[in-house]
């Protein structure tokens, strides 16, 4: 199949509000060349260079840009339409802010372009000084062998850790994981959280996605860590309609949920969530805007959940609340 590359030009005040306008529209995994972190980057002494000397190099020209990948299909080009809208709509709607040419441009991409692409701005990382998300395709100079190294390739699925949203829940689950726990990863994309949350010491995992290609991808990053079916199981399908699935998923059986999705697919999935839980149990909720944090919250409250903490990233929010 092919995909089409949209890159929206604009500048670093312009990113956050794009970004926002695409989640509304279901994508959720836009990639972001912010010139202000160029600038940043340039500015850094302690940086090590040799992970980023390329990536830089192809943002001299400090302008700013989102880029999303549409499937090749009549949802794809519907989704084309609605971006080009809101592009168009934005200078009438927000007058003080400076968004820049915003410019569209498309380019075709084979399937093994598309799967490709990506990888070029996904580099390793630490996560509250305790794991290392290393892509597949990195090799490291000097492992740090005080710190957790999670090795993830994330195909086609959501889920480098880079993104702010998956960058909440890790740092919750850190905080929050303890030994011979088990959680649930609703929405679990390439696995990463499932994955985090074992090597931090849970005893078994369950993930689950509408995708697929997230279940198959999900497996791969397991076994990549070491992690086999006897602790890590994966379901596709759609918990909030499928009882048989929630059967299989278990009752009254976890003792945390780590779920990163946007606010409205939470919303709809959370009556689910005092089932799988044991009393007492948490759950990290990440991937809500600013905007739709009280929605949630009120959301958790009513099915019984007593808000722990609320954090943000940027525009992002993670809700972490115990099940009273
Ligand atoms: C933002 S990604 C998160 C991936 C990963 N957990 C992370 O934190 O990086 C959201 C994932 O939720 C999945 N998803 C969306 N709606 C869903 C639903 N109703 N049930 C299960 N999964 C869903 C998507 O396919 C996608 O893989």
């Amino acid at each position: 199949m092919n995909w089409t590359e949209v890159t929206i030009y604009t500048t670093t005040n312009g990113i956050e509000i794009i970004n926002g306008a695409l989640i509304n529209l279901g994508i959720n995994d836009a990639v972001i060349e912010d010139a202000s972190v160029f600038e940043d980057f340039l500015h850094n002494d302690t940086l090590n260079w040799d992970y980023y000397d390329e990536d830089l190099a192809n943002m001299k020209s400090c302008e700013s840009c989102i880029k999303v990948y549409l499937a090749d299909n009549n949802q794809g080009k519907h989704l084309f339409k609605e971006i080009e809208k809101f592009v168009e709509s934005l200078k009438e709607e927000y007058k003080d802010i400076d968004f820049g040419r915003l410019d569209i441009e498309t380019q075709i991409l084979n399937d093994e372009d598309w799967a490709n692409n990506w990888k070029q701005y996904f580099k390793p990382f630490t996560v509250s000084d305790k794991i290392i998300i290393k892509p597949t395709w990195e090799e490291f100079n000097e492992p740090d062998e005080d710190k957790i190294i999670l090795e993830i390739d994330p195909g086609m699925s959501f889920g480098t850790g880079q993104h702010h949203t998956t960058r909440l829940c890790i740092e919750q689950m850190i905080k929050y994981m303890e030994k011979d726990m088990e959680v649930l990863d609703m929405g679990c994309g390439s696995g990463i959280l499932s994955i985090a949350s074992l090597l931090l010491g849970a005893k078994k995992a369950a993930g689950i996605d509408i995708d697929e290609n997230a279940v198959k991808t999900a497996k791969e990053n397991a076994a990549l860590n070491n992690i086999f079916e006897d602790r890590f199981s994966v379901y596709c399908g759609d918990v909030t309609e499928d009882e048989d699935l929630q059967r299989k998923i278990g009752f009254n059986r976890y003792d945390m949920i780590a779920v990163n999705i946007i606010a409205q697919i939470i919303m709809g999935m959370s009556p689910t969530f005092p089932k799988f839980l044991k009393k007492g149990g948490l759950i990290i909720a990440s991937g809500v805007i600013k905007k739709y944090v009280d929605d949630v919250v009120k959301d958790f409250e009513l099915l019984g959940f007593r808000i722990l903490e609320i954090n943000d990233s940027e525009e992002w929010v993670s809700i972490t609340a115990e099940l009273r």
